[in-house]
């Protein structure tokens, strides 16, 4: 049968409607409509092709994103678009540019952080993209530590080195510039500034001022697409109203004004796009695995039977490897969707001068942008595996895919860094809980911790492990019992800041098992809501059930150590894995057309919507410039000689 022919048979038996899964997957009916639309705009235009990219050197292939962001800027401008829709258009089109940190930083960061008359004047220019902001925090020195930022911003400056920003490089004619503030000779810790660093005449760059680019970035293409900056002051001079100065103000005098809020506020941004950037894995993982998942339903491999091979996704290793990822792109959608709730609540209770949520969504956003980003990053790598050695072609779009993604490990906050914020939260809220303390929102479980010590699961057959409150409970036991051990074996240090230095590895598990906590909670608190569309609960179901058991499986020492489970029920949530694997299985190419990727988004051959991967890929090798010539340039001055010296040679 021809791959073709495989896709069509997969679809045909599927046993949910894959119309309202999409729905699910996108949010809204609203959500989806704007998404398919934008989606199939951008397909349809060549100006976005994007399969040539591997093919140009950077300076072209900086100058092609360049066309393209102007491009679509046109278009946004003509077709009088919605910031939404503006929004997934810049998404489809499927290029790191500087626009993500105008949009996604810069505005978010004048937004955040301006006073009304700062917003006045700068947000029309930056709507309007009359002038292009960066976000310039990472010195050369430091990127996690932010309190140890070595810029200043005083009456008589010294000069530092800004390393990294994206957009600053080439394009940024302002950048939001995290300094000290100093002022009457006190240091009063990081600030924001709005500092213009272009010439809007002629992008010159001002004096005072040096920028550059930092240079080629890691995978060919990829990445490269942005203009990542290094940028040196050197004794430049800014008004004072040009400090963002919603929370703190200089006045004329250079006294310094506090108002009644936490300090923390200026690092507002970051969790704002912290909470995107758990959306986003869901977007990179789901790509990844409807590339692998189509492509496993087209290839056949070994088992022959009535002359046809075996689909390799037929075969349970595959089937092992693959459908946790695809559960774990819809769990990672579901929590980045509960995360903008949890956005939207706080930044609303701010405004309202309520900061009691403030730790609890810097904790989950700081914890859930780690985990959901190091497992998208380890699924992409696992899907070029599963799809063998046309994987490792760029073709097959997964080498690009991984290129692009894992940076994002490391930007807005290292994970391993974030993941010590978490552990910090929970220790505070362990040892909160002597003095009476109730805790609320995602450590609420820890209010039951007498019975999370004590309980036993229940799980005594396979079954049981379907049952959402048992596998609830599993996982709150396990993260209890690593927080409080954590707290105890602490609390025998008489320094606690060297106790959290020695028992940092601990604490970053347990900060693991209280995120995998949360997202598993998430999943299922989605699934009690009301989801129409016919089989649409059922799929989900199962896929909550394998994204929470394959979890266990694969921290089952955890689930071991603690004593909240048995080996005999590890053994069972083993065998309620393979089931779910198995009822998955007709529905699996059906669950990633949910997804709704054009192939122009999917950009690769192996996850084409038809199928029709063979003659294609035949037909692309083709199209190398290498295949320009059958005799390749280099022949007469490097081949040929040597053929006709080991011809000497042999004659010897
Ligand atoms: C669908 C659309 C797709 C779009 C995709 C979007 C993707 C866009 C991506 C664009 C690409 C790249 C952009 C990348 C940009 C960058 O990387 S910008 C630079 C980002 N830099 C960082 O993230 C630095 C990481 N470091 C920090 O955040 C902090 O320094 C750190 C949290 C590690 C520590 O901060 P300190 O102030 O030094 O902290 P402590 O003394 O430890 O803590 C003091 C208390 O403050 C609390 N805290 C810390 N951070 C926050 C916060 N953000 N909000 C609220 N509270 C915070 C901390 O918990 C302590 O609390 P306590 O005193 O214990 O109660
Ligand atoms: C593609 C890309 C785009 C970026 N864009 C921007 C941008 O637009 N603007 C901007 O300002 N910055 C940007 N950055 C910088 C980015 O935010 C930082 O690189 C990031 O915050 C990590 O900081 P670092 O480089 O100082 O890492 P380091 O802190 O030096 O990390 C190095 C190692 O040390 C470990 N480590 C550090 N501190 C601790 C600790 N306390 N305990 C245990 N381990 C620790 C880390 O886990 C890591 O393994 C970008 C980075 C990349 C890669």
């Amino acid at each position: 049968m021809e791959g073709v022919d495989h896709l069509a048979h997969e679809r045909n038996r599927s046993q949910f409607d894959v119309n309202d899964m999409k729905i699910v997957w996108a949010g809204s009916r609203e959500a989806f409509e704007v998404s398919d639309r934008m989606s199939r705009l951008v397909a349809n235009d060549p100006a976005f092709r994007k399969d040539n990219r591997v093919h140009l050197t950077r300076k072209e292939l900086f100058k092609n994103t360049l066309r393209k962001a102007a491009y679509a800027w046109k278009k946004i401008i003509e077709l009088k678009l919605s910031e939404e829709e503006a929004g997934r258009l810049r998404f489809f089109v499927d290029e790191p540019a500087y626009t993500d940190l105008h949009w996604g930083m810069f505005v978010p960061f004048l937004k955040g952080q301006g006073t009304e008359e700062q917003l006045q004047k700068w947000l029309p220019l930056a709507y309007k993209m009359q002038i292009i902001g960066c976000y310039a925090q990472t010195e050369l020195g430091h990127g996690s530590n932010v309190q140890w930022l070595e810029t200043t911003a005083t009456f008589d400056p010294k000069t530092d080195e800004f390393w990294w920003p994206g957009g600053l490089g080439k394009v940024s004619t302002h950048a939001v510039v995290f300094a000290r503030l100093i002022t009457n000779g006190r240091d009063y810790g990081v600030h924001g500034f709005i500092v213009q660093i272009r010439s809007l005449d002629d992008h010159s760059v001002l004096p005072g001022i040096t920028i550059g680019d930092i240079g080629v970035k890691f995978g060919n293409g990829a990445y490269n697409t942005m203009d990542n900056g290094v940028m040196h002051f050197d004794h430049i001079r800014i008004p004072r109203n040009q400090l963002l100065m919603r929370f703190s103000q200089v006045t004329r005098e250079g006294k310094y004004v506090q108002s009644d809020v936490p300090r923390q506020l200026v690092y507002g941004t970051m969790v704002y796009v912290r909470k995107t950037i758990v959306i986003d894995a869901s977007n990179a993982l789901s790509r990844a695995v409807c590339i692998a998942t189509r492509y496993s339903a087209v290839r056949r491999q070994f088992g022959s039977q009535d002359g046809v091979e075996t689909q390799v996704i037929n075969y349970k290793t595959q089937q092992s490897r693959l459908f946790p990822l695809l559960a774990s792109a819809y769990a990672f959608r579901f929590v980045g969707e509960w995360l903008q709730w949890l956005y939207t609540d706080v930044t609303q209770r701010l405004a309202a001068n309520d900061f009691s949520t403030l730790p609890e969504a810097h904790a989950c956003t700081a914890g859930l942008k780690s985990i959901t980003t190091a497992a998208t990053a380890d699924g992409i790598e696992e899907c070029r595996k599963l799809c063998g050695g046309h994987g490792y072609l760029c073709s097959s779009g997964l080498p690009e895919l991984f290129a692009v993604y894992v940076p994002a490990c490391t930007y807005e906050g290292d994970n391993v860094v974030l993941l010590l914020q978490v552990a910090r939260f929970l220790v505070k809220t362990v040892s909160q809980l002597v003095s009476g303390k109730k805790p609320v929102g995602t450590t609420a479980y820890m209010g039951r911790l007498q019975h999370l010590m004590e309980s036993t699961c229940k799980v005594q057959k396979a079954e049981d492990w379907l049952n959402p409150s048992i596998v609830l409970e599993a996982f709150e036991v396990r993260s209890a019992r690593m927080s409080v051990e954590c707290a105890k074996r602490l609390s025998q240090f008489t320094n606690q800041e060297e106790g959290f230095h020695e028992l940092s590895p601990s604490l970053v598990e347990a900060a693991v098992a209280h995120c995998q906590l949360i997202i598993v909670a998430k999943f299922i608190e989605k699934l009690q809501g009301d989801i129409p569309g016919n089989g649409v609960k059922d799929q989900l179901q199962k896929l909550c059930s394998i994204y929470a058991l394959f979890t266990l499986h694969k921290h089952l020492g955890d689930f071991l150590s603690t004593s909240t489970i048995t080996p005999k029920q590890a053994s069972l949530a083993d065998d309620q894995l393979r089931s779910l694997y198995a009822q998955v299985r007709p529905n699996a190419v059906a669950l990633v057309d949910a997804f709704n990727y054009t192939d122009h988004y999917l950009g690769s051959i192996l996850g084409r919507y038809d199928g029709n991967v063979y003659p294609n890929l035949y037909d692309e090798a083709w199209k190398d410039p290498m295949n320009d010539t059958a005799v390749p340039d280099g022949y007469h001055e490097y081949i040929k000689p040597l053929l006709k010296q080991q011809l000497r040679n042999s004659r010897l």
